[in-house]
């Protein structure tokens, strides 16, 4: 049975654990992928159950647990949850959370598409706020989806006490974070996020965040 919020430990509550999921077939070729479904790299597998082992080490337990409707990500979050011992834990699966479409880059090498349009041009569409990959979203339009999904289904979880935990993507999660650390446009650029390596956050009574840390291998 699940530990109720109150039997836990002191500060062990209002946790929200951000984890992008681990290294996909397409990560592995190095290709675009966007919302393309594509399935974990064995790598991606050993990734995750990891990930589960940190944050079992952590002590964590979750009361709810949201993913991506992507199979890269909710088969992580199935990983992570058999780990810590909540493998019946149900998974909210959210298209708001997908990753960044890639428009008309999804399936070509990353490598390729510098040659093609020039590494400068590939590295705005990759990594920069407002400038969106022919046919795709930019980074600005990922966040008009992700960021009003979390504040409608998660926030209030943590308000209430609950420990949330969320497996979705690089620029879906970049987004969020975007928002949480109050990174600007010029800050997000430099950001991004290894796959399979939980974020804790601790949220406050009044919902402002209290800590932030990464469990990087
Ligand atoms: O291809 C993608 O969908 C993403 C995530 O792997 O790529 P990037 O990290 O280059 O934004």
């Amino acid at each position: 049975m699940l530990q109720k919020t109150g039997d836990r430990p002191q500060g062990s509550n209002n946790v929200l654990v951000l984890v992008r999921h681990g290294q996909s077939e397409w990560n592995r070729l190095n290709m675009f992928t966007g919302w393309k479904d594509v399935g974990l790299s064995e790598e991606g597998v050993s990734e995750a159950h990891r990930a589960g082992q940190r944050l079992k080490d952590e002590g964590l337990v979750f009361d709810s647990a949201f993913a991506s409707t992507l199979k890269r990500a909710h088969n992580t979050l199935d990983i992570i949850l058999g780990e810590v011992g909540q493998g019946k834990l149900p998974i909210i699966k959210a298209a708001a959370l997908n990753e960044r479409d890639y428009g008309d880059l999804v399936g070509i090498n990353k490598e390729e598409a510098r040659k093609r349009f020039g590494a400068e041009k590939v590295q705005i569409w990759q990594r920069s706020y407002d400038v969106a990959p022919p046919g795709g979203e930019s980074l600005k339009d990922t966040a008009a989806r992700v960021c009003p999904f979390f504040d409608r289904w998660i926030v209030p979880e943590l308000q209430s006490g609950k420990n949330v935990i969320v497996v979705a993507h690089g620029n879906s999660l970049r987004s969020l974070i975007m928002e949480l650390d109050k990174l600007t446009p010029e800050e997000v650029q430099h950001y991004s996020l290894a796959t399979a390596t939980p974020v804790i956050y601790r949220v406050k009574a009044d919902g402002t965040l209290a800590e932030k840390r990464s469990l990087a291998a």
